[in-house]
């Protein structure tokens, strides 16, 4: 088994601060994962030091139990048997699709028939049977980045890393990309691990999600789990989809906060207690003569509801969904159904 780990992985670039810290995580092999996170956290510097572009500063990864890097030496890229997908396909633009996809091959010395069979398997897999003949410049975004999928197919590598590839899709394609992500991941059985900023691709995608801020690693968990437990702000922010509330830390409660609880908090606002950051989902708060006082500041229409955002009494946002329609500097009252506590 391929097992892929990162033993406390740090990397610095120079005087500044690093730009991966002390991070370890384990990939199963099989497994997708998503390395999420903003701008500027270390995302790109991981996968590089993964596929053996840069080497680590500090710490060690292993691949199926083997050291393939650390501050001392490290495996080039090419007997890493791992393949990596750009955000700018890479291709070359003066070989047809076909040539494009069997390039590795011909470096590896593969024999042509051989080649050739390869070549068409992977361009069944990616659906291009039909553009074998073409030329890049010929195809779209998304047709490009299925070449540059099949032809990291055709090496049959143990990982597969991916470098934000749908950034420069427009919506439609990149739903129609994850689906061929998907389908890619299924059938090579490689280990992937895909960078990404944006929550909602990750979520879809990955069998695994590990979130990160400056250089380090927060949470690593499977998609519903860091949907539904996030661990702390940042995570909250990132993966949390809502808004996120400080209100007094009411000691000996759950993380898990019902209505009575959150109101038993509004009501000790004033108190001077130490507070918690409180994740709160639109789809828990709920229009409700009973609950706390609010003003609707945006009412967003999408069809099949009214998307709210609602400013309470205490100036903090929640956000909200409402059937019946509601306008914008309307006075509402809302009952908090559930909360996280970060
Ligand atoms: N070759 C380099 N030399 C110096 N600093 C670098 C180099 N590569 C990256 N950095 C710095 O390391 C930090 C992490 O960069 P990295 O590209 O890994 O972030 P990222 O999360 O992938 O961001 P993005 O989503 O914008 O691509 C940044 O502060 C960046 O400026």
């Amino acid at each position: 088994m391929a097992t892929l780990t990162l033993n406390r992985l740090c990397k610095r670039f120079g005087t500044g601060a690093p730009a991966v810290h002390d991070l370890s995580l384990t990939v199963e092999q099989g497994r997708f994962l998503a390395l999420l996170g903003p701008s500027g956290c270390g995302k790109t510097t991981v996968l590089r030091m993964i596929a053996g572009f840069e080497q680590p500063s500090d710490g060690s990864i292993e691949l199926a139990e083997r050291t393939i890097a650390n501050a001392a030496a490290m495996l080039p890229p090419e007997k890493r048997n791992m393949a990596m997908v750009f955000q700018s396909y890479a291709l070359w633009p003066h070989m047809t699709v076909a040539e494009n996809i069997g390039y590795p091959l011909k470096v590896r010395g593969v024999a042509r028939e051989r080649a050739r069979k390869k070549v068409r398997e992977a361009l069944d897999a990616v659906r291009l049977e039909a553009f074998a003949e073409r030329r890049p410049a010929e195809l779209s975004g998304g047709q490009r980045q299925r070449v540059a999928l099949a032809r990291c197919l055709v090496t049959e590598p143990d990982v597969v890393l991916l470098d934000e590839p749908l950034a420069n899709l427009d919506r439609h394609l990149r739903q129609e990309m994850e689906e061929a992500f998907r389908e890619f991941h299924a059938r090579s059985g490689a280990t992937m691990i895909y960078v990404t900023h944006d929550q909602a691709e990750a979520m879809a995608l990955a069998t695994d999600v590990a979130v990160m801020a400056e250089g380090r690693l927060l949470q690593m968990a499977p998609p519903e789990e860091i949907y539904a437990r996030p661990e702390g702000r940042i995570v909250g922010a990132l993966v949390g989809r809502g808004a996120i509330l400080s209100l007094p830390h009411l000691p000996g409660t759950d993380r898990l906060l019902d209505w009575p609880v959150l109101q038993a908090a509004f009501r000790q606002c004033g108190e001077g207690l130490p507070r918690a950051d409180i994740l709160v989902r639109p789809q828990d708060v709920t229009l409700d003569r009973e609950g706390l006082q609010a003003v609707v500041t945006s009412a967003l229409f999408e069809g099949e509801r009214y998307a709210l955002r609602l400013l309470l009494g205490d100036g903090q946002t929640l956000r909200a969904f409402s059937r019946q329609p509601v306008r914008e500097g309307e006075a509402v009252a809302v009952v908090i159904r559930a909360g996280w506590r970060l």
